[in-house]
């Protein structure tokens, strides 16, 4: 598990180790650190061109240190000082002797000819939209041909949420120092970050325990043990599916389809979709009939496609009452948030997987912190609140939050969602602990549309055709060729 950490645990973390000294020994660390992957990325340091945009705190020190050091090995370095009075003293002087340039924002940068630039301009210490000054730099570097590099972070980027407030630098590459910050991997921050490359600054014995993290393919592997010989259909878990209509029986046989394809032990539908899930998916036991003519089941999924109607309502407190864990998808959400206490007053698990609108239903927008209002809505019912998004997050009322690191663009197409229920739903079934089941679903589903991607546009029925693949290369280990 990768931990994602907040400013202040990174500060607290960092306070013995600079107690301990000496002094400026962090920071050497650091810049070391990024002027190593800044190498790599450039492939060589003679002859290039390197703009470091330089602030007045200790973010700036980084980018003018790495500085001295890409053109004591032959770059032409030229720092941009928002703050010449305040730039990093001994930062400053390092890079002097190197042979570095130095500028104001109004004289000569080299933005329009860089091969690299470096966004020192704020890190930990940012706070707010990003000041116009700052702000006009920023983006006369993204127009110039530079690759661009953030220092801890892009700065205008919140590093605890996430929110942008205006401006912020928009990197291609992060180069951030003793732990994620939670920022760089959720809502816009992840947008600006691009790729994320992590230094150890030995940071690992005094970092907190974390309240957020992303699971690795490893970590999801371990939760998608395959059968052994002393398993059976049931044994496997049976996932009950209630979703879909006559009408619109499409969600029904993506999500009972994702559901055997996760875990094929024993898939049940209830519904009135059930002559769709008949012909898709002869393997289901289906019936016509109310979830509780369907046989046992280990865990509910309800909600995709079934509508809202008086008879919806019945079904889905139907479901609520029993004593398993259940699901709540789409449709199923709109009818609980007009009736929270269904799911307060459960002592089995709920999960709920709203994407943003349906999460407004439930009395606030999601906002700019969407771990914080996906924490508070888990809180507020008692309740796993799966939150879809670019980086899907998982609250529980206690323990860390999930944010998924899998996935593509191209799943923003319609039916995901159902498939990503199917999944959740068979991992439930399995007996996963409610969060990590909604948690390894998200990473599997995020996965499964990376596959599907390789071939081009996809449409939801393809992650259910690529989920065997997908579960078998995750099995096999991550090396197996589906990297971030
Ligand atoms: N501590 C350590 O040992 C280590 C620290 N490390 C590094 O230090 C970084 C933290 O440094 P930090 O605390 O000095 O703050 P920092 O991110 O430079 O920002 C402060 C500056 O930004 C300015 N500013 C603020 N908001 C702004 C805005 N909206 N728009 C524009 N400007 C704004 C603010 O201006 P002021 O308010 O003072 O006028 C001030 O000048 C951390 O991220 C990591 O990179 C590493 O080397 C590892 C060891
Ligand atoms: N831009 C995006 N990048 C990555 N994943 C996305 C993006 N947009 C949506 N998704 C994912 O696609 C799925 C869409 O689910 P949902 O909105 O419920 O669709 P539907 O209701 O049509 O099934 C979610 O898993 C969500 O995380
Ligand atoms: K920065």
């Amino acid at each position: 598990m990768i931990g994602l950490h907040t400013a202040d645990e990174v500060r607290a973390a960092e306070a013995p180790l600079l107690a301990a000294g000496p002094e400026g020994a962090l920071m050497q660390r650091a810049a070391t650190g990024l002027a190593t992957v800044c190498l790599r990325l450039l492939g060589r340091a003679h002859g290039t061109r390197v703009t470091a945009l330089v602030g007045a705190g200790d973010n700036g020190g980084d980018a003018l240190f790495a500085g001295a050091q890409l053109a004591a090995r032959g770059a032409r370095v030229t720092a941009v000082l928002l703050d010449p009075d305040r730039a990093h003293p001994a930062g400053l002087a390092r890079l002097r002797r190197a042979g570095g340039r130095v500028a104001g924002p109004d004289g000569p940068t080299g933005l329009d000819r860089a091969d690299l630039v470096l966004d020192g301009i704020t890190g930990l210490g940012g706070r707010g939209g990003l000041r116009p000054e700052a702000a006009a730099l920023v983006v006369r570097a993204a127009a110039g041909p530079g690759l661009m590099v953030a220092v801890d972070l892009p700065s205008g980027v919140d590093p605890d949420t996430g929110a942008v407030a205006g401006r912020a630098f928009p990197a291609q590459h992060t180069v951030t120092f003793g732990a994620v910050k939670a920022g760089l991997v959720v809502g816009e921050g992840r947008q600006h970050a691009g790729q994320v490359h992590l230094v150890d600054i030995g940071l690992a014995g005094t970092l907190p325990r974390p309240r957020a993290v992303r699971l690795t393919d490893d970590d999801v592997a371990a939760r998608l043990e395959p059968p052994t010989d002393a398993d059976d259909k049931y044994s496997r878990g049976v996932v009950g599916i209630v979703a879909g209509s006559a009408t619109y029986p499409g969600a029904a046989v993506l999500c009972t389809g994702a559901a055997l394809r996760t875990r094929p032990g024993l898939v049940r539908y209830a519904g009135t979709a059930a002559a769709g899930v008949r012909a898709a998916w002869p393997e289901a036991i289906v019936t016509e009939g109310r979830p509780s003519d369907a046989g046992r089941v280990q865990a509910w999924v309800v909600g995709p496609g079934m509508g809202t109607d008086d008879g919806a309502a019945d079904v889905v407190a139907e479901v609520l009452a029993t004593d398993l864990p259940v699901l709540l998808d789409a449709d199923a959400l709109t009818l609980v948030a007009r009736r929270p206490d269904l799911v307060r007053d459960r002592t089995a698990p709920t999960v709920l997987t709203p994407h943003d609108r349906e999460f407004a239903r439930f009395g606030q927008d999601v906002g700019a912190d969407r771990i914080g209002a996906a924490r508070r809505l888990a809180a507020d019912l008692g309740a796993v609140v799966l939150l879809k998004g670019a980086a899907t997050i998982v609250a529980a009322p206690d323990g860390p939050a999930f944010v998924n690191g899998t996935g593509t663009p191209e799943l923003a197409t319609a039916g995901t969602g159902d498939v990503l229920s199917g999944i959740a739903g068979a991992l439930l079934a399995a007996g996963l602990p409610a969060a990590e089941a909604a948690a390894t679903a998200a990473h599997v589903h995020g996965r499964a549309g990376q596959l599907a991607a390789e071939g081009g546009p996809l449409i939801a029925g393809d992650l259910v055709r690529r989920l065997p693949r997908t579960l078998a290369r995750l099995r096999r280990g991550s090396g197996a060729g589906l990297g971030d």
